[in-house]
């Protein structure tokens, strides 16, 4: 089995992560409270009350995951397509996936991957949420201190099953649209990459870019039902499960609700999936 593109998909993924943070948690703070008036607002308010720390708030813990959640999607989105097609990396320039291989081999990545996501993705969207000021003298402590007594607090409150908070709708999230992250990617590299040869670096670019951007437009219904689902239980538990918080997020605020946070999903998605495809991209070529 290639252990390349695990490795490639680990640091590709942490760079992209960085890059994105700062927009992640203005998002996350958008689909779950209801204080700011857009995203200016947002912003602005962060780094009045918070500083600019404030906007890297719960990135340690995803930086630490990220080796496992990309290795795991990009590792299993390969080898799914070299036992579909029998074709490696390299070969698959010259004789492409169909789409419909490439889509199984995303959905199966995305499915897995987002089992090993869950339970990060819950602390980060919890430590994102906290909107105390990073480390006041005096002032009362945040509910968690940091990412592994937020880790000790859920095991301690809610047991095992309270890390998976929200795992469902990670799911429903990720495996169709990790399809489509793909299937995008492949197919825009393939229209502008004449027959056999690699991909151009800007083709990379711009294909890794719009795939980002697809997927996640396609994943927001569901991320905002995922980032409430993570977010209910905190104090007092609110919804009875994923179509529960569907219906009655729909009902308190129409069908709007859906798209919470999407022009800033998308604004942080193309950066993220541009340097994310590139560097894996060139660490395979590189190694191969
Ligand atoms: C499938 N879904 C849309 C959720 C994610 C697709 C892109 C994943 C990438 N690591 C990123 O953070 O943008």
């Amino acid at each position: 089995m290639p252990v390349e593109e695990f490795v490639a998909g680990w640091i590709s993924g942490a760079l992209g992560l960085v890059l994105g943070h700062p927009f992640d948690t203005v998002k996350v703070r958008l689909q779950t409270q209801t204080t700011y008036r857009g995203i200016v607002d947002c912003m602005v308010k962060i780094y009045r009350h918070e500083s600019l720390l404030g906007f890297f708030k719960g990135m340690s813990f995803p930086i630490a995951s990220i080796a496992v959640v990309n290795s795991v999607l990009f590792g299993v989105y390969s080898n799914t397509l070299l036992l579909l097609t029998a074709t490696s990396h390299q070969e698959r320039r010259a004789q492409p996936p169909s789409y419909m291989h490439i889509f199984l081999a995303g959905c199966t990545g995305g499915f897995l991957q987002a089992y090993c996501l869950a339970p990060f993705d819950l602390i980060k969207v919890r430590l994102q949420n906290q909107t105390e000021p990073v480390a006041q003298p005096g002032s009362p402590p945040p509910q968690y201190q940091g990412p592994v007594h937020c880790a000790a607090s859920i095991f301690r409150e809610e047991g095992y099953r309270g890390l998976f908070r929200g795992a469902w709708a990670l799911m429903l999230r990720d495996t169709p649209t990790m399809g489509i992250y793909f299937i995008t990617y492949e197919g825009l590299c393939h229209q502008y990459t004449p027959e056999g040869q690699n991909p151009s670096s800007a083709t990379v670019l711009v294909a890794g870019g719009f795939a980002g951007i697809a997927s996640w437009v396609a994943a927001t219904p569901l991320d905002v039902i995922k980032s409430r689902m993570q977010m209910d239980g905190l104090r007092r538990r609110v919804y009875q499960g994923v179509l529960d918080c569907m219906v009655s997020s729909v009902r308190q605020e129409g069908l709007g609700v859906f798209f919470r946070g999407v022009t800033i999903n998308s604004a942080r998605a193309f950066p993220v999936n541009a340097v994310t495809f590139l560097s894996y991209e060139y660490l395979l070529r590189w190694w191969g």
